[in-house]
């Protein structure tokens, strides 16, 4: 069949573009701001942000749906670059293995700053997937921009063959609506791999346990070492009432106080916090009951982590 024999084609002045659907990974090391990112490409919070490096533990999926392109998000933890435990080994594992099987990968530094830590990551991004160098955090350089990101980012450019690169700030909603019209090329075409107003493929008992563990960072700041974690005990669906049971592990009897806090003041504080929030996510009424547990070694145990799903 020849172009002028396709009715369709013939009245449309060009043709509708194809949808598209792919795999995006982020990643970077600690704190340049990936968690944010991911919040602002998918609109809404799934994964957890802070202040304190290396929250982020798990691979979370975020979806975007648009009328042209599915964007699946997939969030790395930081590279472990601090610490050389088991459960750091285990982390870089996942994160390798991520790295391969997706369309696009994101390579988030802090506009103007290259060091030790990005270096490390650099090293492990794969050779045949294209990646986009992302410079987060351009709202931090408020004077003479482009005497410092002009040689920062030629620099950068000489150090890995990136396809794009994108000065740009996650807290900034017109570089988000940019980065998207960046991504889609690189997505291959094809059917939405997920329902258009999925978010997460992650499930709520996940969702759950990422919100606690926000707040627990949150009320007790840098003082908690990272190996802290929650486990979701029993995550019961009643209707619209979830009832939750988690249990925060952490390795010393001193951490354990930390969290509490006076007479049982911070616990209750990230109780209700947790609470409110999975009651807007979930939107429906929340139980929940939380448990502190101290569990000595636990970050260096392959088998501790198995058990935890670390694997
Ligand atoms: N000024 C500014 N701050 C940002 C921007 N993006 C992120 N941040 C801040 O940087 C800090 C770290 O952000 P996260 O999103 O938690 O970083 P991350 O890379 O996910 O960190 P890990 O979970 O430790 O790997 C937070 O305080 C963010 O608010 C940005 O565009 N501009």
């Amino acid at each position: 069949m020849t172009e002028s024999t396709h009715p369709q084609q013939d009245a449309a002045d060009t043709p509708a573009a194809a949808f598209r659907c792919g795999t995006v990974a982020i990643v970077g090391r600690p704190n340049v701001g990936k968690s944010t990112l991911m919040n602002a490409l998918v609109g809404q919070k799934i994964s957890i942000t802070s202040r304190k490096a290396q929250t982020t533990r798990h691979r979370i999926v975020g979806i975007q749906t648009t009328d042209d392109a599915q964007y699946v998000f997939v969030d790395t933890p930081g590279f472990q670059t601090r610490h050389a435990s088991a459960l750091n080994r285990s982390l870089n594992r996942a994160v390798t293995s991520t790295l391969s099987s997706v369309d696009l990968v994101l390579f988030v530094v802090e506009a103007g700053y290259y060091g030790a830590d990005d270096e490390k990551v650099l090293s492990l991004l794969p050779k045949n997937t294209p990646v986009l160098l992302v410079a987060n955090k351009l709202d931090r350089i408020a004077e003479n921009r482009s005497e410092v990101m002009m040689p920062f980012l030629e620099k950068m450019g000489q150090l890995f063959p990136f396809r794009e690169v994108v000065p740009m700030s996650a807290k900034t909603r017109d570089h988000i609506a940019r980065l998207f019209d960046i991504i889609r090329p690189y997505l291959p075409e094809g059917e939405p791999m997920y329902d258009a107003d999925a978010m997460t493929d992650r499930s709520e008992r996940f969702l759950a346990s990422e919100i606690i563990r926000e707040k627990v960072f949150r009320w007790t700041g840098d003082e908690l070492p990272y190996t802290s974690t929650v486990i979701i005990d029993k995550f019961e669906t009643e209707g619209r009432l979830r009832r939750v049971f988690a249990t925060i592990l952490v390795e010393r009897d001193a951490h354990k106080a930390m969290i509490i806090g006076n007479k049982g003041s911070k616990l209750k504080q990230i109780s209700t916090e947790a609470r409110l929030d999975m009651e807007k996510l979930f939107d429906g009424k929340v139980y929940l009951e939380m448990w502190i547990k101290v569990k000595s070694g636990w970050a260096d145990n392959e088998a501790g982590l198995r058990a935890y799903g670390y694997e």
